[in-house]
């Protein structure tokens, strides 16, 4: 399975780079219309209660599957593989959460995103995260793209 965080360079984000070591290294796929991605939360990832996921992870996860959704529909686009010439990089413009269900940990959560717009420099991202089928939250993410600078060390 080819995964979009592994075909991006110069990645150093805490919630999505292979190569940060204290990151969540999430893992998402694009199959041309939506990106789905999977994950397994720790005990350690909780809430006030031992059962459920602590609402600043899911916030993460989906601020970061998001974003790389819209920079793969981006490449997309423009008619080139993932990863494939100029660097492509969006950063997050805004994110709006609501938290429908307790989400619980026992997980895995899964999450799924599409773009319902995208224009020039702004992308606006839908995401939803389930468990078991049952919808725990959903998101709204205005991704901007930014020179390929951003993401240079
Ligand atoms: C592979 C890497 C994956 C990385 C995933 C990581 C995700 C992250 O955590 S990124 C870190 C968090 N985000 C940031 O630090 C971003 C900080 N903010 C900025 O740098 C700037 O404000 C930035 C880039 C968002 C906007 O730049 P700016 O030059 O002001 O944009 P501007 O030209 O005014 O606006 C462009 C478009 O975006 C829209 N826009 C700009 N800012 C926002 C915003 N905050 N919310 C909603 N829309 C916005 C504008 O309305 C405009 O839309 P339209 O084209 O429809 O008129």
């Amino acid at each position: 399975m080819t995964f979009i965080q592994d075909q991006l360079a110069d990645n150093h984000c805490f919630g999505c780079s292979p190569d940060n070591p204290h990151g969540h290294h999430i893992k998402s796929t694009w199959d041309g219309e939506r990106s789905i991605c999977h994950f397994s939360p720790k005990p350690w990832h909780c809430a006030g209660s031992p059962h459920y996921v602590y609402g600043g992870l899911i916030a993460s996860l989906i601020d970061c599957h998001s974003v790389c959704t819209a920079i793969a529909e981006a490449y997309q686009r423009e008619g080139r593989a993932i990863g494939e010439g100029e660097t492509i990089f969006y950063v997050t413009g805004s994110l709006n959460i609501s938290y429908l269900k307790a989400t619980p940990i026992a997980g895995p959560l899964v999450l799924e995103a599409r773009l319902s717009e995208a224009g020039r420099r702004k992308s606006v991202v839908l995401c939803t995260l389930s468990v078991n089928g049952e919808l725990c939250a959903k998101a709204e993410l205005v991704a901007i793209r930014v020179p390929a600078s951003w993401g240079e060390a």
